[in-house]
Formats: C-alpha cells, sequence, structure tokens
C-alpha cells in the first residue's frame, strides 16, 4: 500500500474575495479512508502475530472453539467504514454520544458478520476512540505525535469517557468483572486515556524497534508487557481471579527474562502459549490494545 502523506497541507482553490470562516472543521475525505485503512492494518497485524498465547492466529485457535482466523478476518471487513466514519466523526468534533452511536452501530455489524461471536468488541471501542482522536488533530492542524492524539482524546471526550466508567446496568462480561473482581477494564482504560497503550505497550514496541530486533518481536514484546500490566476482563470472565493472576504471571516472567531479546523467547512464548489453551485463558483485552498500539506508531512513527 503506497504511503499516504498525512501531513500534506489541505489544498484550497485561491479564493477570489474574503471567504467565511465554516462553521464545521473542512473534512479530509481521503485522510479518514486512509487512517480506517491503517486501521484495519493493525488489526490484521494483530490477528497474523504468532506466537500469541490463548489467542487466536492463523496458526491455531488458541483458546477458542468458537472462532477462527476466518472470523476475525469477516469482522474487519465489516467494520471498516466504521473506522472511516468515527474518524470523520473526530474531524467534526462529534461529541461522545455520537461516537458511542456509531460504535454501537458497528458492534451490531460485527455481530451480524460472525454469527454472534464478539470478535472486536473492544477493537471498535478503543481503536475506535483514536480514530477520532487522530481526526480531530488533523481538523485541527495539530501535529500527529503519540503525545497529541492521547492529549486531544482526554481534552475533548474526557467527560463523556468518565460518565461511561459509571455504567453498571447491562450484563456484560467487563460489567461483571468489574463487580465481582473491581477488574477495571475497557472502559477505566478509555477513561485514563488509554494509558496502557501509550505508556506500555509503544515503549515496549519502540525499544525492541530501536534495538534492531524488527516489527515481529516488537510486537511480541508488546503483548507481554501489556498481559503482564493490564487488568483484562477477557481473563476474569474465563478463569476468575487466579486466571487473571496466571496470565500476569507468565508475561512478567518472559518480560523479565529479557523478552525476544534472550535467546529461547520463542520456545518460552510458545510454552506460555500452551499454557494458557490448556486452561482455555485468552487476553482479548491484551490483544486489542496492541492493535491500538499498533496503529498509533504506524501513524505517529517519528516521535
Ligand atoms: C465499553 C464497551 C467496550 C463495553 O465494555 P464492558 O466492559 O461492559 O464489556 P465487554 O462487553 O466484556 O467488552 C469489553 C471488551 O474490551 C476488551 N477488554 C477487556 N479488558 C480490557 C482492558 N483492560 N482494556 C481494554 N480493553 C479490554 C475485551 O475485548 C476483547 O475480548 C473479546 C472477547 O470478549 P468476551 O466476549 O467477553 O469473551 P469470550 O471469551 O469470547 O466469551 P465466551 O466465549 O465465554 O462467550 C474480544 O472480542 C476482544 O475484543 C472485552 O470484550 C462497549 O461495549 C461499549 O460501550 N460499546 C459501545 C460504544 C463504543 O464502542 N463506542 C466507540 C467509541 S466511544
Ligand atoms: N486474536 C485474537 N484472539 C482472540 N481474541 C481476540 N480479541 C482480539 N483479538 C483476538
Amino acid at each position: 500500500m503506497p504511503e499516504l502523506m498525512l501531513e500534506a497541507p489541505l489544498r484550497r482553490a485561491r479564493p477570489k474575495r474574503p471567504v467565511p470562516v465554516p462553521a464545521r472543521p473542512v473534512v479530509d475525505r481521503a485522510f479518514c479512508a486512509a487512517i480506517a485503512r491503517r486501521t484495519v492494518r493493525s488489526l490484521y497485524a494483530e490477528l497474523t502475530l504468532y506466537p500469541k498465547p490463548g489467542l487466536v492466529s492463523l496458526v491455531d485457535n488458541g483458546s477458542h472453539d468458537d472462532m477462527t482466523a476466518a472470523t476475525f478476518m469477516r469482522s474487519l471487513f465489516a467494520l471498516r467504514h466504521y473506522f472511516r466514519d468515527i474518524t470523520r466523526a473526530g474531524m467534526e468534533d462529534a461529541p461522545f454520544t455520537t461516537l458511542k452511536r456509531l460504535g454501537i452501530a458497528a458492534e451490531a455489524r460485527m455481530l451480524a458478520a460472525t454469527g454472534g461471536i464478539n470478535t472486536h468488541r473492544g477493537a471498535v471501542f478503543c481503536l475506535g476512540l483514536l480514530c477520532a482522536a487522530i481526526g480531530s488533530c488533523r481538523a485541527r492542524g495539530t501535529p500527529l505525535t503519540a503525545a497529541s492524539v492521547r492529549a486531544t482524546l482526554l481534552l475533548r471526550w474526557a467527560e463523556g469517557l468518565a460518565a461511561h466508567t459509571q455504567v453498571t446496568s447491562g450484563d456484560s462480561h467487563g460489567l461483571r468483572a468489574a463487580q465481582r473482581y473491581a477488574a477495571s477494564g475497557a472502559r477505566e482504560e478509555a477513561a485514563l486515556g488509554l494509558p496502557s497503550v501509550f505508556e506500555v505497550a509503544l515503549p515496549a514496541l519502540r525499544r525492541t524497534l530501536a534495538a534492531g530486533r524488527g516489527t515481529r518481536r516488537a510486537r511480541i514484546d508488546a503483548l507481554f508487557a501489556l498481559m503482564g500490566h493490564i487488568s483484562d476482563t477477557n481473563l476474569y470472565h474465563r478463569g476468575g481471579e487466579e486466571g487473571a493472576l496466571t496470565v500476569q504471571r507468565h508475561a512478567r516472567a518472559f518480560v523479565d527474562a529479557g523478552g525476544t531479546g534472550a535467546d529461547g523467547w520463542e520456545a518460552r512464548a510458545l510454552a506460555c502459549h500452551h499454557a494458557f489453551v490448556a486452561a482455555r485463558l485468552s487476553p482479548g483485552g491484551a490483544a486489542d490494545l496492541l492493535a491500538a498500539a499498533c496503529l498509533v506508531q504506524d501513524v505517529c512513527p517519528g516521535d
């Protein structure tokens, strides 16, 4: 795919007389489409990464018996317009209620495409928010850096995101994990401006890239850093507190041993995969946040 000039200035016809300031920011459709492509590409990068403990990849279905890589591909295809539309909503300075409405409609399309299987609910939420923040930066002429994307997310939608953490009605796995184990999950992660993406996964990704170990190992290191750090409600749902602690212990041991910089890393990652599959554990929240970090790295590679 040819690289898009993300920083290319907007082209405007030279006005013959003073033009009134537009009431709404100018929407750059090509930019929205490019961000949507990059978002889908980040999710595809997560899907194809291997070994990825307990998770679905092109090699096997990990801890899942109800979904395969093909289920994820159908989901990705169904979500491509959503990422374009939510980038555009961010450019148009839309309120949180609009982002939420787009997210709920996208979830419905995902479920229709997968026959009711939740492949990307966390991704619809987290990567959707990132797309909106990227769109908002672009509309305001703010340079696209990881820091500016995070700051925009917090400045623009903090109130709505905070209110979203107060929702207690409903019967999602995440809400049940929050009530039973005080697990924080996707809502709190977003309300804090995705700290696991910007402070954990992205630095891990960049450290491995800077050490010259390449993209695949960088993504593996970022995934293990996330698994060792986050409160993943999918793990609480499947394995209770013991399951969540097991994943953290394995992930931290991998990181402490030097991650992909240490000899034998691949065998250790594979052993971890087999242990999670045996226990039916699947760190789906970490997988979504890895894709989010890949998106930020792709859109803001230089800061
Ligand atoms: C805010 C919502 C995302 C709802 O969140 P809630 O916490 O109420 O619950 P869930 O329905 O459980 O969905 C949360 C998904 O978020 C992922 N996740 C988990 N922990 C974290 C974390 N710490 N940080 C970030 N993200 C996290 C996780 O997604 C992955 O796991 C999925 C599989 O989950 P699940 O269905 O529970 O499990 P299975 O093992 O498949 O179950 P069974 O086989 O037993 O049936 C996988 O798909 C990954 O995506 C959680 O699933 C949200 O729903 C919401 O408000 N949506 C509407 C608004 C919106 O999207 N707006 C967009 C912009 S504002
Ligand atoms: N590759 C994957 N396997 C299982 N659950 C996931 N959620 C997001 N990506 C996933």
